[in-house]
């Protein structure tokens, strides 16, 4: 597939070029690289001539969980790699396509495989791909993730919706947000306290005691990674309130928020924290991979149902 990847360069006043600006004046410029309107503008005509429909609702799938996009029917199956502009996702249980089609009779977009800032991405263009699946008309977003249960509570594969996060990277000045607002994507100051929707909460906890499955609800951890947490860590983090700790999904959750997408998150917890120093057991990508995929037809069939509710609009203060 051929396509200009110039036409949409704005700026690009750092070494290498690309389709996105820096963050202007501010000392995460370098590193805070993000793409302009008009780039999410030239990457969603791209996607709309091949895929006409308007997708209702945005998917991404986490680690070991993009199983979920081989269920959608009537599928379009587009590789990152021929998309202008779309980084790669290069971890390990992350595939790299924007898949569009039906699931569940509605129209969705996919993500097969997401990106984090550990593969070297800043925030922003890890959670720039939120904005072009709004731009081509979802407006509700299914995140999930694979997770480590900091909940003491919590065992190897149970769920969890997420009701709230702590962006621990925002707290050191690194934020997707930051630099010139676009204010066509949203405004300056976006309000964030209920990011993760109430009634989608509601409504999935419905649908899970049809299965009489318990789902948890807690805090959700977002971190840098690459590295899994220390036990210090592990106990600050508790500390801090948090139930479950991950290396993505804040910063999509953030730019969501910016936009205005109704958003449920799902992290499957696919591993123990352990604060115990006598404890020789740590967390691994291979098990990780494995509980997700052990997991993921409950997840799916949770999701599927889940899609019941917006097909119906059986929600009140939609907005
Ligand atoms: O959050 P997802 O992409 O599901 O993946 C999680 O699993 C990986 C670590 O095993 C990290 O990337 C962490 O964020
Ligand atoms: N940071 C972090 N990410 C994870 N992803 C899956 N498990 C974990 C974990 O224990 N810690």
């Amino acid at each position: 597939m051929s396509h200009n990847t110039n036409t949409s360069i704005k700026s690009a006043p750092i070494a290498e070029s690309g389709p996105w600006a820096a963050a202007g004046e501010h000392p995460n410029a370098v590193t805070n690289r993000f793409y302009t309107y008009e780039c999410v503008q030239e990457i969603a005509a791209f996607i709309q001539r091949l895929v006409p429909a308007k997708p209702e609702l945005a998917i991404i799938c986490g680690s070991g969980l993009g199983g979920l996009a081989d269920l959608i029917v009537d599928k379009t199956v587009i590789p990152y790699s021929e998309i202008p502009h779309f980084p790669r996702s290069t971890v390990v249980g992350h595939r790299s396509n924007l898949v569009f089609g039906t699931f569940n009779g509605l129209n969705v977009v996919c993500m097969q495989g997401r990106f984090h800032p550990y593969e070297g991405y800043t925030t922003a263009m890890c959670a720039f791909p939120v904005r072009v699946m709004h731009m081509l008309g979802a407006r509700s977003l299914v995140v999930t993730c694979a997770a480590g249960g900091l909940n003491k509570d919590y065992s190897v594969g149970d769920i969890m919706l997420i009701k709230d996060h702590l962006n621990l990277p925002s707290f050191a000045g690194n934020n997707p947000l930051i630099g010139h607002n676009d204010e066509r994507f949203g405004p300056r100051f976006p309000p964030v306290g209920h990011a993760y929707d109430r009634q989608y909460i509601m409504k999935m906890k419905e649908i899970a005691a049809k299965y009489n499955l318990q789902l948890r609800e807690g805090v959700y951890c977002g971190l840098g990674g690459p590295c899994y947490e220390t036990i210090a860590e592990i106990n600050m983090l508790r500390l801090l309130g948090g139930d479950a700790v991950g290396m993505s999904t804040v910063h999509e959750v953030t730019l969501a928020a910016h936009c205005g997408f109704r958003t449920l998150g799902i992290a499957l917890i696919t591993n123990k924290c352990l604060s115990d120093y006598n404890s020789t057991y740590e967390a691994v990508h291979e098990d990780v991979i494995r509980i997700s995929e052990l997991k993921a037809d409950e997840l799916q069939q949770l999701i599927f149902d889940f899609v019941n509710v917006l097909k119906n609009n059986d929600l009140e203060n939609q907005h």
